[in-house]
């Protein structure tokens, strides 16, 4: 049967900082590195070791997938990188602290930035220190001015269906190590959630959660590597 692993990346520096952070390059800290061989020693001890894997073109979640690898004991596999599995862009809010913000324009206004389905927070103002256009990864790619988790399902379920799926279907136990956001939108779509209940998940830092599919990749289980 179909198997898909999903790992957020570790802690990264700007988690530590509470700063929004979205398409901005940040590392992850030595506890984030921490969490990472943690997930790769959880799928090793439990038997689940990937054949394939999947990665965003950012930093945290690249290493991540590294790290967990080598702890597993896998670092020869194949592994695909890839902008549509980057964390939602944060437009505007980029960079700025996340209590500092919900202070100023109220925490009600702060959560429908960060977990509203369809609502994007504002733009990312031209000329702006986190401006991405020159970063020569996003060369040819459109980069988005800001996204909401509607958006960020807009780019990657194409990308799973195109890229995913068949390596699925083709027997590939596949891991992704992405972003909160990138993987709620693949957590939407795979275990049915609503745009109202969506609001209301959170993906936790270097947990393996793993779905066990049917051929047509219809989740039969989603659950915590580590609850198992
Ligand atoms: O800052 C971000 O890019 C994300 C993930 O860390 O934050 P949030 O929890 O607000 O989606």
């Amino acid at each position: 049967m179909p198997r898909l692993i999903l790992v957020r990346h570790g802690q990264s520096q700007w988690n530590l900082e509470n700063r929004f952070t979205g398409w901005w390059d940040v590392d992850l800290t030595a506890k984030g590195e921490e969490e990472a061989r943690a997930a790769g020693a959880l799928l090793k001890a439990k038997g689940m070791l990937p054949t394939l894997a999947f990665t965003s073109l950012q930093t945290r979640a690249i290493r991540t997938l590294h790290l967990a690898l080598e702890a597993a004991g896998r670092v020869w596999i194949p592994e695909t990188k890839d902008w549509r599995l980057n964390e939602r862009h944060y437009g505007g809010l980029t960079g700025l602290d996340k209590a500092e913000t919900a202070a100023k324009h109220g925490d009600e206004q702060v959560k429908i930035w960060r977990r509203s389905f369809d609502i994007p927070p504002p733009v990312l103002e031209d000329g702006s220190a986190f401006d991405l256009k020159a970063d020569p990864r996003y060369a040819g790619i459109a980069i988005p001015s800001t996204e909401s988790l509607k958006d960020t399902i807009a780019r990657v379920l194409p990308y799973y269906e195109a890229a995913i799926a068949p390596a699925l279907k083709a027997g590939e136990v596949v891991l992704v190590a992405a972003h909160g956001n990138s993987l709620r939108a693949l957590v939407k779509h795979l275990s049915g959630i609503s745009d109202a209940d969506i609001t209301g998940l959170e993906i936790p830092t270097g947990q393996p959660i793993v779905y066990e599919l049917d051929d047509t990749l219809t989740a039969l289980e989603r659950y915590y590597l580590s609850e198992r």
